[in-house]
Parts: structure tokens; sequence; C-alpha cells
């Protein structure tokens, strides 16, 4: 783990941990016992600390925090102090990924040289926890308060450069970091380095500690619904205190943190995310035995609300983009919202100048499909419409080489219009494209495993977090959330009437939006293809029934058949939402919402005009309005999508809890420091949720969300924990 060579007189510890040398207990006590023994070694002069594997170290081993082996090893703060108190200097010699614990290693060495490619960061707060291995301490000390309280409540990366103007490291190198920290070691032997003690020092701006926390307290605050950001502002301050007292406070508020469900919660959620790559399909294909085709290029089929987004994922992992429309005016304006994606992206300084031009170099208009045949995927984004989907397919099926795999969300209708069905599978990108990270990739009864294993990876490349689902009907994410949201239109028809209510239950729970501002962002539109998807299923036409109403009614809206109609049917729809669509309001996109919007401010604001229609509507519907407790509303919005999430696992749908999560997490904005909606079941209990759904059951019986899922009835009623619901889920007879 941690090995000791010396060459002349001077003794290196190479951290070797694969793949990214974290520091687990191995480590920690190889290189507390290295430092020991150098110490003790008359014939070493100076000790170079340097990683394996091409990387310095990225941290603590998380696994660790929650799954002690009971190895009991030295702890990271008797490393660090270890470090600083070393009789002869320790150099750092730091390349790739300087991060969390191993940050806080580099800044207990005595001299720090870095490659100039080294990514820095302090990701404790992502982790809900903070540097509590005397990081809080150290780092303001080394740079300044104001650095420290950029950068540690805000986990954020920096680089080389920024390190060095920030005096965290002594130099940077081009090439070669090892064999420059060892000449660098040579000229500081038998040279007094007392002063490079970083903990001896005080942050050079005391002085503006007030002015300077007010600023990090302004610029985190829309992080406040987690404890870390807070707790390392507060840890960073305390380093303008002498030493000790600054020590006691980091401790602890680390204490405290570590002891949160949040910080459990948020390292659950770390590796749900990196769980989701290692897929699985029924025939016992995976991951790891199936390799699939790297896609080198691609064209994007359509030009949508969603293309641009689409198309700059790709440019920006320098995949060759074709972008096929049959009129140039289209082709020309999907290339113009490119550009101002990377416009911004370089105005926010997430991208260089250079990687600007370079990223826009990969685009390529596309009017003729022949342009198009040698393309390693096609990526539909045509619109709704199956026949012209189907069309489209049919002649790109023709054209296209036989290894072109087609994406597209109609796996079945286009992969039976083709001669390739093994070759056609589901993507699903969420809106804005070009911001959120999940991507839904759906295979079909046909999808070949290398296909999978083609378009996994590609999601990989152009960074992704991607979630590998059986085809059934509609988008899973959105069938999961999906029936929280149809709760809160129902709340709201039977006698809520202010939505913000609603909206502010799931925002004070974390949720970065509630229900009816989601809606908005989605659109009317998108929501109502849902409702017309979900009727053509049951066999009815919603646009039909709209038109036959408005022949025989003059103005259909104030038919009461036409709601009864669907209402008392078997089951009940959230028409609400349809209503204000027929009425105009299309969501953010054109300012009238649930909200209402400015062109200036997209904020939303409160519209009274709602009520109004709500009461016309109820009057019509028959509703008679009752109240709501807080409890029930939460409840609903999240029970319901819970009992969803059970049903599909129980499906078969998704492989394993974590997948939910993570769909819940990053299509959704769940709150993180929950962990996901089946992490979030885990915490509030099964039983007790069981005994909700199976009690809206009964008082609504004809929204079936409520019917509860076999398999949350076995866990709640067996008490079974989390790490088995997926085997159990897979065990159970296919539905
Ligand atoms: C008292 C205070 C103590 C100190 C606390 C801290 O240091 S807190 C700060 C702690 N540090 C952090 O929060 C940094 C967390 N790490 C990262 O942000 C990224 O991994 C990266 C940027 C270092 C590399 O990105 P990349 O896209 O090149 O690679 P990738 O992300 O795909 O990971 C590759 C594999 O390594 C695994 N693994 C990675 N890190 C850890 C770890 N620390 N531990 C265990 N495992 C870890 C990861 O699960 C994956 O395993 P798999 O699935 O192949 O079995």
């Amino acid at each position: 783990m941690v090995d000791y060579v010396q060459e002349n007189n001077i003794a290196t510890l190479w951290v070797n941990n694969p793949p990214v040398n974290s520091l687990s207990s191995n480590v920690r006590q190889g290189i507390y016992d290295g430092i020991a023994r150098a110490n003790d070694d008359p014939t070493v002069k100076a000790i170079v600390i340097a990683g394996r594997n091409r990387t310095f170290i990225a941290g603590a081993d998380i696994k660790e925090f929650s799954n002690s082996d009971g190895n009991i090893s030295v702890s990271l703060v008797e490393v660090t102090d270890q470090l600083e108190n070393s009789s002869k200097p320790v150099i750092a010699a730091i390349e790739n990924f300087c991060m969390g614990g191993g940050l806080e290693v580099a800044i207990s060495c005595h001299y720090r040289i870095a490659h100039h490619k080294t990514r820095f960061a302090f990701p404790e707060v992502n982790l809900g926890i903070l540097p509590g291995a005397t990081g809080t301490q150290r780092f303001p000390r080394l740079t300044s308060l104001r650095f420290a309280l950029d950068i540690i409540p805000s986990g954020r990366v920096f680089s080389a450069e920024e390190a060095f103007d920030n005096s965290a490291v002594d130099k940077i190198v081009d090439d070669k970091v090892y064999e420059a920290a060892l000449n660098f070691a040579s000229t500081v032997i038998d040279k007094d380095f007392n002063s490079r003690r970083t903990s001896k020092r005080s942050p050079p701006d005391t002085d503006l500690l007030g002015d300077l926390v007010s600023k990090a307290y302004v610029t985190n605050s829309k992080r406040f619904k987690e404890l870390a950001p807070k707790y390392c502002i507060k840890a960073v301050a305390a380093a303008a205190k002498p030493y000790d007292q600054g020590l006691l406070i980091e401790r602890d508020l680390a204490f405290q943190l570590f002891t949160s469900g949040q910080a459990n919660a948020l390292q659950y959620a770390f590796f749900a995310e990196r769980s989701t790559s290692k897929w699985e399909l029924p025939g016992g294909f995976n991951w790891k035995n199936t390799n699939g085709r790297p896609i080198n290029s691609v064209a994007i089929v359509g030009s949508g609300k969603m293309t641009a987004g689409i198309v700059t994922c790709f440019l920006r992992a320098k995949i060759r983009t074709f972008v096929f429309n049959t009129t140039e005016m289209a082709n020309r304006q999907v290339f113009i919202n490119s550009m101002n994606i990377l416009a911004n992206d370089r105005k926010k300084r997430r991208i260089t100048a250079e990687e600007y031009y370079i990223y826009l170099s990969y685009f390529t208009y596309a009017k003729s499909p022949k342009i198009i045949a040698k393309v390693d995927a096609v990526i539909d984004d045509l619109p709704q419409d199956v026949n012209i989907k189907r069309d489209i397919f049919q002649k790109l099926d023709r054209i296209c080489k036989p290894s072109t795999i087609f994406c597209t969300m109609e796996i079945e209708k286009i992969a039976s219009a083709t001669k390739r069905p093994k070759m056609v599978i589901g993507t699903h990108f969420f809106a804005p494209a070009n911001v959120m990270r999940l991507l839904e990739v759906e295979y079909g009864p046909e999808t070949a495993p290398r296909t999978v294993a083609a378009i996994m990876n590609m999601g990989k490349k152009i960074r992704k977090v991607s979630v590998l689902v059986s085809n059934r009907t509609g988008v899973v994410a959105n069938r999961l959330m999906g029936v929280g949201t149809d709760q809160a239109v129902f709340m709201l028809e039977d006698g809520i009437n202010d939505q913000r209510l609603i909206d502010n239950c799931m925002e004070d729970f974390g949720m970065a939006m509630g229900k009816f501002k989601t809606i908005d962002i989605i659109g009317m539109d998108a929501n109502v293809d849902v409702l017309r998807k979900t009727l053509n299923e049951q066999g009815y036409d919603l646009d039909e029934n709209r038109n036959m109403v408005r022949k025989s009614l003059n103005n259909f809206l104030h038919s009461y058949t036409y709601y009864a109609f669907f209402k008392y049917g078997s089951r009940r729809y959230p028409l609400f939402t349809y209503e204000l669509s027929v009425l105009g309001k299309k969501g953010e996109r054109n300012g009238y919402g649930y909200y209402r919007y400015t062109t200036e401010n997209r904020q939303p604001i409160y519209d009274e005009e709602i009520v109004e229609i709500l009461k016309n509507y109820r009057k019509r519907m028959g509703i008679q309005t009752r109240t709501f407790t807080y409890q029930e509303i939460f409840e609903r919005c999240l029970y319901s999508s819970v009992n969803e999430g059970f049903k599909i696992l129980e499906e078969k749908i998704a492989h394993k809890p974590q997948d939910i999560d993570v769909m819940s997490l990053m299509g959704y904005g769940f709150p993180r420091q929950v962990g996901g909606i089946m992490k979030f079941a885990e915490t509030t209990g099964t039983e007790r949720i069981y005994e909700a759904v199976c009690r809206y059951n009964k008082l609504y019986p004809d929204q079936p969300c409520w019917r509860p899922s076999k398999l949350l009835e076995r866990v709640a009623k067996e008490n079974i924990p989390m790490k088995y619901w997926g085997q159990i889920a897979n065990s159970m007879s296919k539905l």
C-alpha cells in the first residue's frame, strides 16, 4: 500500500492503492510508519511522498466511512501531524488528483511540487462532511481565509495554476513531477524549514474575516438545506483563532456532521451514481463480459427543443456530430443554439476559447441522409409522430452501415420497421440535455447486449450517468416521480387553493423544485402528452373526445360530460393540467402556467387567476372541497413515488434500488442529502410507508398508484434491509 524506497539520502513513500490511491487504513499506517522510519534513519535527509497509478491521492477511502473492517490504524489527523512534525523536510510530488484527505496530506508537507494538470479539491462537502483532518485549519493558514472560504464550502475543483497563485503549491512542472520533487528535495537538505510548518502560521487576511464569512454565506446559501456547507464555513472561520482552538471547533463540527444522517445518504449517493455503470441484463450479459463498438460519430435526426443540448454533449466529448434535417434552416438553427450553449460555457469559464472552437469544429450539417450513412449511432429527436419516425428510420436502415445503432424512444415500433432490431435501443435525455447528467438507456426485447454495451459506454464518454432499464411504456424516471405530481394536482383540484402550499412542502423537504414549478418548466404540453399516452393505452383518445365534445357542445370547457367521461371511469386522471393547457398556458415557456413568469425574470410569480379557474373547474366536476394536512401533502407526493419505485423494481424494469435513486436524484432534483427515493424509504421505514400506501389505497380506489407493491409489502412485513431489495425483486416471478 505504501512502498518505502531510499535513493541516496532521500526516502520516497510511494502510495499505491489503485485506482485512485484512496487513504485506506493501510495507506494511513504506511505513511505514518514511513515518516517514523525516515526520521529514525540518519542516512535520510529528506522525504518525498508520491503516488503510483499516475495520481497523487483522491482522498479518504469512502467505503471505510460506513464499513470499517475492524482494522484499527492511525487516524488521518495523526498522519498529518506526523508529517508536519517530521524532523526532515517532506516534499509532496503531486499529479492528477489531489483531493480531500490527499490535499490534507499535501498541505501538511513542507513543500509541494505539482504537475500543471493536477486537479485539486476538498470534495468533503459533497459527502456531507468537512476536511476534518486539520484541513479547515491548515488550508487557510497556507493560502488565505478568502481562498479557503471559496474552496472548502463549495467543494469546487481548482487547477494547479490557481493553487500556485494562492500559495497552495510552491512549484508547477510540465512533466516528470517525481524527478522534479527529488531535485527540489536535494536543494532543501540541511536548510531550516521551521517556517514551512503550516499550523504555526496565521491566515494573512484575518482582519477581513467578517466580510469574507458574510460573502461565503451568501454564495453558498442555495445549498443550506444541507448541513455541510454551513459547517465548512464555520470551521474555516475558526482558523482566525489560535490553531489549537480552531482545531477543537473543527473536530466538534466534523463529529456532528459525521454522525448526521445526511453524510450517510450523500456517501450512499456517491456510490449509487457509480454503480449504475455496472449494468446487467437478464440473460447474464453484463458490463464486464460484453464489449460494444466505440461510438466515434453520431447523427442527431430532428430539431426539437432539446436538440442543441444533446448536440453539445457530443461536441464536448469530441465526437463527430452530424445534424440531419431536411431543411437548411432547421440545421442552421440547431447550430446557432449549440453555439450559444458553448458560448455561455465559455463566458462562465467552464471551457476555454480554444476548446470552444475545437468543440464547434466537430459539428457538421447533413441535408441528405447519405451524409450520415457511416455514423456509429443515429439519435432520434424527431417529432412524437410514430409514423414519421418509422418512415425516416426505414430509409436510414437502407442507407446506414450495418453496424449503425439506432437510438429512439419508440424501440419496438422502430425495431419492427427496420432489418436491424438488435441494433435498436432507447436513449432518453433530460432537459436541458447540456446540463442534466441523467441518461436513461432502455433495452427492448430484441436489443443485443453489444448494443447495450456500446450505448452505456457512449453515455460515459459524454459524461452522463447512464441508467439501464428495460423498455415498457414511457420514461421510467417520469413514471417514478410523475405519480407524486398527479397527487399534487388531485390535492389542488380537491381543495388546496394555493399551489405554493404543495410546492413549499416539497421544497422544505429539499426537492430542487416544487411539483407545479416542475410542471411549468417541463411544459404543459409535455405533461399533457404523458396524459394523452396513458389514455391511449386505456383505449381513450384525448383529442378525439375533445373534438367530439366540441362538435356536440359549443364550448367543450363547460362540458361536464367531457370531464365526467374520464373522472367516473375506473381511474382518475389529473385533468386540471389539461384544462390549463387548453386555456393556452404552456408553462414557463410562454410565461403562463401554474405560475406566471415575466420576460425579465423567469422566477415563478403566484397567479391568483388559478384560483378562479379552479373554482369553475370544481363546480363543473362536482368536487366537494376539503382541507389537507401538511402530513397528507408530504405523504401523497412522496410515498406514491416510493410505491412506484418498488413496482419498477418488482417489474424488473430497473435492476437495483440504486438505479432508481439515481433517476430521482439526477432526473428530478430529489435531495441528494436524502440519498434518493429508495434510500428515503429505507430511512423512513418501509413498514410506515406500506401502512400509509394501504390507507390511501382504501381512500382512493380510483388512483392505481396506491395499489401496494408486492415487493414493498414483503420488505415491510419481513423488515428486509435495502441491500437485499434488488435480489428479492429479481427472484420474484415476472409480472
Ligand atoms: C476525517 C476526514 C477524512 C478525509 C475525508 C476525505 O478525504 S473525503 C474526500 C474523499 N474523496 C472524494 O470525495 C473524491 C471522490 N472521487 C472522485 O471524485 C473521482 O473518483 C475522481 C475525480 C477522483 C476520479 O474520477 P474518475 O471519473 O476518473 O473515476 P471514478 O469516479 O469512476 O472512480 C474510479 C473508481 O474509484 C472509486 N473511488 C474514487 N474515489 C474513491 C474514494 N475516495 N474512496 C473509495 N473509492 C473511490 C470509485 O468508486 C470507482 O470505483 P469502481 O466503480 O471502478 O469500483
